[in-house]
């Protein structure tokens, strides 16, 4: 069974550089620590606003990441010419809207399917590999093949988001049975949205997911444990889970008590 591989998602440590408008804390230094700690590729999500993840980072990333870059982005136009003078390892297509705290759902490829197969085809000219970010939903998955594109990325944001664990069971089964599909017929599957150290392990246990993309629960260890080792405790869970070969829908035991009440 393959190893599954760690994106760390570094938009959170340009929340706080954003908090105060300084230069410090800079996610392009953030980004070469995860990598050190074993992050086998850094995401960054452009968004419209500018709310965390700016121009220079991108550039600058784009010269000094030693092991690849995924940059997240909605599908409009000043995106994709932004990517087309980037060429970024990986590009994963996301859903935006201005006024959400973060992501809220997969993209919406079946009502859109010229429009993203056209992006798919602009991104992968400049030889970028594309991933779309997709709720584990056969039709969406289906469009995500029609479109062309290599890799989905599901969403795991209602798991993480689960109020008890009969409700956090169901949307496992839920992602399993997309994830088994997608597979089947042929898409490359990561995942990400809302993963932390406790709910980590039956996803990383899911077999044919080749990456997990997490950043929130990363960064927010690390302004207490330093990004190193936050880092490296998450890499170290993921493996353990899928070194034991866990069945990801009795891993119960690993569950660290679903998500707390804010
Ligand atoms: C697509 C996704 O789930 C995240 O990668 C995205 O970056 C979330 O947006 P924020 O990072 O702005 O919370
Ligand atoms: N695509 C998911 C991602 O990059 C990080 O999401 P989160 O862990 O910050 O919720």
């Amino acid at each position: 069974m393959k190893d599954i591989l760690l994106g760390v998602n570094v938009d959170h440590i340009a929340t706080l550089r954003q908090a105060r408008g300084t230069s410090y804390p800079d996610p392009v230094h953030a980004a070469s620590v995860a990598e050190h700690a074993g992050a086998d590729g850094i995401t960054i999500h452009l968004r419209e606003d500018r709310r965390h993840i700016n121009d220079r980072d991108v550039e600058v990333m784009a010269r000094t990441l030693q092991t690849r870059m995924n940059l997240e982005m909605a599908v409009t136009e000043e995106m994709l010419t932004i990517a087309a003078g980037i060429k970024p390892e990986f590009c994963c297509l996301v859903p935006e809207k201005r006024e959400e705290l973060t992501t809220e759902g997969g993209l919406d490829v079946a009502g859109q399917l010229d429009k993203v197969t056209d992006a798919v085809r602009r991104l992968q000219s400049h030889g970028t590999t594309v991933s779309l970010f997709i709720d584990a939903d056969i039709v969406q998955i289906d469009a995500a093949k029609a479109t062309g594109a290599t890799f989905i990325e599901i969403h795991t944001g209602q798991y993480a988001e689960a109020e008890n664990e009969q409700e956090m069971h169901a949307e496992l089964v839920r992602l399993i049975k997309g994830i088994e599909y997608a597979d089947s017929i042929g898409l490359k599957v990561n995942a990400g949205h809302g993963l932390t150290y406790f709910n980590v392990k039956p996803i990383a246990a899911i077999p044919q997911v080749i990456e997990l993309n997490i950043g929130h629960a990363i960064i927010a260890r690390a302004a207490i444990d330093g990004l190193d080792k936050a880092v490296r405790d998450m890499k170290k869970l993921m493996l353990e889970a899928r070194a034991m070969k866990l069945d990801p829908l009795s891993t119960h035991s690993v569950y660290g008590g679903v998500k707390a009440k804010p």
